[in-house]
Protein backbone atom coordinates (compact mmCIF):
# COMPACT_ATOMS: atom_id res chain seq x y z
CA UNK A 1 0.00 0.00 0.00
CA UNK A 2 1.64 3.41 -0.71
CA UNK A 3 1.24 5.97 1.91
CA UNK A 4 1.39 9.35 2.50
CA UNK A 5 2.90 10.26 6.12
CA UNK A 6 2.41 13.91 6.84
CA UNK A 7 4.38 15.57 9.93
CA UNK A 8 5.29 18.93 10.84
CA UNK A 9 8.66 20.43 8.93
CA UNK A 10 7.97 24.24 9.16
CA UNK A 11 6.07 24.07 12.57
CA UNK A 12 8.74 23.05 14.35
CA UNK A 13 11.09 19.34 14.22
CA UNK A 14 10.68 18.57 17.62
CA UNK A 15 8.87 15.08 16.56
CA UNK A 16 11.29 14.26 13.92
CA UNK A 17 12.62 10.49 16.04
CA UNK A 18 9.14 10.22 16.09
CA UNK A 19 7.86 10.30 12.40
CA UNK A 20 11.34 8.35 11.72
CA UNK A 21 10.61 5.31 13.61
CA UNK A 22 6.97 5.68 12.59
CA UNK A 23 8.13 5.83 8.87
CA UNK A 24 10.63 3.00 9.42
CA UNK A 25 8.42 0.18 10.83
CA UNK A 26 5.27 1.49 8.04
CA UNK A 27 7.64 0.92 5.30
CA UNK A 28 8.71 -2.60 5.74
CA UNK A 29 5.54 -3.74 4.44
CA UNK A 30 4.47 -0.47 2.51
CA UNK A 31 5.84 2.29 0.25
CA UNK A 32 5.71 5.80 2.25
CA UNK A 33 6.17 8.38 0.04
CA UNK A 34 6.86 11.18 2.36
CA UNK A 35 10.13 9.25 3.95
CA UNK A 36 11.98 13.36 3.54
CA UNK A 37 9.66 13.94 6.89
CA UNK A 38 11.69 11.40 8.64
CA UNK A 39 14.81 12.75 7.58
CA UNK A 40 16.95 14.42 11.24
CA UNK A 41 19.05 16.29 8.28
CA UNK A 42 16.05 17.99 7.20
CA UNK A 43 15.41 21.28 9.30
CA UNK A 44 12.94 23.72 10.05
CA UNK A 45 13.60 25.66 6.85
CA UNK A 46 12.59 22.71 4.86
CA UNK A 47 13.41 21.26 1.51
CA UNK A 48 15.15 24.11 0.26
CA UNK A 49 16.45 22.30 -2.80
CA UNK A 50 12.55 22.66 -4.15
CA UNK A 51 10.70 25.94 -4.91
CA UNK A 52 7.71 25.93 -2.32
CA UNK A 53 5.54 25.92 -5.40
CA UNK A 54 7.24 22.63 -6.56
CA UNK A 55 7.04 20.92 -2.99
CA UNK A 56 3.44 21.66 -2.69
CA UNK A 57 2.58 20.41 -6.48
CA UNK A 58 4.80 16.92 -5.45
CA UNK A 59 3.31 16.71 -2.25
CA UNK A 60 -0.44 16.97 -3.85
CA UNK A 61 0.23 14.52 -6.68
CA UNK A 62 1.65 11.79 -4.07
CA UNK A 63 -1.73 12.23 -1.97
CA UNK A 64 -3.55 11.63 -5.13
CA UNK A 65 -1.52 8.75 -5.61
CA UNK A 66 -1.36 6.74 -2.16
CA UNK A 67 -3.91 4.75 -0.71
CA UNK A 68 -3.62 6.14 3.33
CA UNK A 69 -2.42 9.38 4.33
CA UNK A 70 -1.18 8.97 7.87
CA UNK A 71 -1.03 12.25 9.62
CA UNK A 72 0.80 12.58 13.22
CA UNK A 73 -1.06 15.84 14.64
CA UNK A 74 1.18 16.41 17.92
CA UNK A 75 3.02 19.24 16.41
CA UNK A 76 0.63 21.83 15.37
CA UNK A 77 1.93 22.62 11.38
CA UNK A 78 -0.59 24.66 8.63
CA UNK A 79 1.25 21.89 6.18
CA UNK A 80 -0.37 19.19 7.69
CA UNK A 81 -3.71 20.86 8.74
CA UNK A 82 -3.30 21.88 5.12
CA UNK A 83 -2.98 18.20 3.86
CA UNK A 84 -5.35 16.73 6.42
CA UNK A 85 -8.64 19.48 4.70
CA UNK A 86 -7.25 18.23 1.40
CA UNK A 87 -7.74 14.71 2.01
CA UNK A 88 -10.77 15.12 2.91
CA UNK A 89 -11.35 17.04 0.21
CA UNK A 90 -10.55 14.61 -2.22
CA UNK A 91 -11.90 11.84 -0.22
CA UNK A 92 -8.73 10.05 0.57
CA UNK A 93 -8.96 8.14 3.61
CA UNK A 94 -7.42 9.33 6.94
CA UNK A 95 -5.77 8.13 9.85
CA UNK A 96 -3.93 10.46 13.02
CA UNK A 97 -2.10 9.81 15.22
CA UNK A 98 -1.54 12.51 18.39
CA UNK A 99 0.50 12.06 21.81
CA UNK A 100 -2.30 11.84 24.88
CA UNK A 101 0.27 15.02 25.98
CA UNK A 102 -1.87 17.35 24.25
CA UNK A 103 -5.33 18.40 22.80
CA UNK A 104 -6.30 17.84 18.80
CA UNK A 105 -7.16 21.37 17.17
CA UNK A 106 -11.01 21.29 17.26
CA UNK A 107 -10.81 21.69 14.04
CA UNK A 108 -9.30 18.29 13.18
CA UNK A 109 -11.03 16.70 16.32
CA UNK A 110 -14.68 18.05 15.21
CA UNK A 111 -14.41 17.00 11.84
CA UNK A 112 -16.81 14.20 10.85
CA UNK A 113 -14.89 12.86 7.82
CA UNK A 114 -11.80 12.34 10.57
CA UNK A 115 -12.76 8.99 12.16
CA UNK A 116 -9.85 6.98 12.82
CA UNK A 117 -8.20 9.28 15.80
CA UNK A 118 -5.64 7.27 17.42
CA UNK A 119 -4.28 9.18 20.70
CA UNK A 120 -0.88 7.57 22.07
CA UNK A 121 1.78 8.00 25.04
CA UNK A 122 4.71 5.76 23.65
CA UNK A 123 6.30 4.80 20.29
CA UNK A 124 5.63 1.73 21.11
CA UNK A 125 1.92 1.63 21.24
CA UNK A 126 2.04 4.16 18.14
CA UNK A 127 3.23 1.27 16.39
CA UNK A 128 0.96 -1.03 17.47
CA UNK A 129 -1.97 1.25 16.71
CA UNK A 130 -0.35 1.19 13.46
CA UNK A 131 0.23 -2.34 13.41
CA UNK A 132 -3.46 -3.02 14.02
CA UNK A 133 -4.86 -0.49 12.20
CA UNK A 134 -3.16 0.07 8.81
CA UNK A 135 -4.19 -3.46 7.48
CA UNK A 136 -7.90 -2.16 7.41
CA UNK A 137 -7.51 0.10 4.85
CA UNK A 138 -5.74 -2.52 2.82
O1 LIG B 1 9.83 21.33 2.76
C1 LIG B 1 8.68 20.87 2.89
N1 LIG B 1 8.36 19.65 2.35
C2 LIG B 1 7.13 19.09 2.48
O2 LIG B 1 6.91 17.98 1.95
N2 LIG B 1 6.15 19.75 3.25
C3 LIG B 1 4.84 19.14 3.46
C4 LIG B 1 4.88 17.73 4.02
C5 LIG B 1 4.50 17.85 5.48
O3 LIG B 1 3.52 16.86 5.82
C6 LIG B 1 3.94 19.25 5.65
C7 LIG B 1 4.62 20.05 6.73
O4 LIG B 1 4.10 21.36 6.76
P1 LIG B 1 4.85 22.54 7.57
O5 LIG B 1 6.16 22.78 6.91
O6 LIG B 1 3.89 23.69 7.48
O7 LIG B 1 5.03 22.05 8.99
O8 LIG B 1 4.10 19.92 4.40
C8 LIG B 1 6.43 20.98 3.77
C9 LIG B 1 7.66 21.57 3.62
C10 LIG B 1 8.00 22.91 4.22
O9 LIG B 1 6.84 23.66 4.54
Amino acid sequence: MKIYFSGSIRGGRENVEIYRELIEYLNQNNEVLTKHIGDKDLSVDGQTELSDAEIRKRDIDWMKEADLVIAETSNPSLGVGYELAYAEKINKPVLILHNKRTKLSAMINGTEYFKDINYYSSIEEARHILGEKVQNYL
